[in-house]
């Protein structure tokens, strides 16, 4: 049986506006043409300024692209997410589209448990089964039982990207995207991660990434999409 189709990229391309600058425009990505798969995790790969989170953030309709479209698989049908209503791509994120970045986004006075339980409660699950997921989760992710009541502000910026992760692969999705999450992370829990995404695969989701580091992607990556800096015109 072949894999099922969950993103498909058409023609996609990005240039943006510096409005700063006089208008100027500058072309980081064209003609962007990907494939993404259940069960496979493309890593994209290429230097500096080739685009990689600009492609991510553009996926996950916090960039408006300039051209193209983003065909995701959402609730059995296909979306066209650079043409979608502000509500359809709230529904999308909730269901189908993961996202995990480097930073955490804190939330004052939240404590970590509930930060991590959230995506949980927000597609059905009750709030004790919530809870126990996301122990189980911290957990795994080494973070110390004595930091689940407090909010993550001060945690150091490893535990910080660990409950980051933790709250972004809590809720099982169909499409993970994931810039660069393990940045901070020392050998063993770059490894966690690498299971929990191994994990995910088996579950059937298709993940889309960026990690930096040449081990982490070995084990991760099923096939690389290389990306290069466009030529300024
Ligand atoms: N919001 C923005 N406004 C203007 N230019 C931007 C914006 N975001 C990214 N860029 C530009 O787009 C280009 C690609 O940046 P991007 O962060 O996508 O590259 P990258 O391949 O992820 O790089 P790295 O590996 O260093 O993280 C850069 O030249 C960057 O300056």
């Amino acid at each position: 049986m072949t894999a099922a189709l969950m993103l498909e990229l058409r023609d996609l391309g990005k240039t943006f506006e510096l409005h700063q600058q006089h208008g100027a425009h500058l072309e980081v990505l064209r003609d962007v043409n990907l494939c993404l798969h259940e069960g496979e995790c493309v890593v994209l790969a290429g230097p500096s300024g080739a685009g990689k989170s600009t492609l991510l953030r553009v996926i996950y309709a916090n960039y408006r692209l300039s051209l193209g479209a983003v065909y995701v698989r959402h609730a059995g049908r296909w979306l066209d997410l650079a043409r979608a209503t502000p509500h359809e791509v709230i529904d999308v994120r909730r269901h189908t589209l993961g996202y995990v970045s480097q930073f955490l986004r804190v939330i004052p006075r939240v404590p970590t448990l509930d930060i991590v339980a959230e995506p949980l409660l927000h597609i059905g699950v009750n709030a004790q089964e919530a809870r126990d997921r996301a122990a189980a989760m911290l957990r795994r992710l080494n973070i110390p039982k004595r930091l689940w009541p407090l909010p993550p502000g001060t945690f150091s910026g490893g535990e910080q990207q660990r409950v980051n992760i933790a709250r972004g692969l809590i809720a099982p999705r169909p499409i993970l995207l994931l810039d660069e999450p393990t940045a901070s992370l020392d050998a063993g829990n770059r490894a966690v991660v690498a299971e929990l995404l191994a994990e995910a695969r088996a579950a059937g989701s298709a993940v889309l990434g960026i990690f930096h580091d040449e081990s982490m992607r070995d084990q991760v990556a099923t096939r690389l999409f290389p990306m290069q800096a466009l030529e300024a015109a």
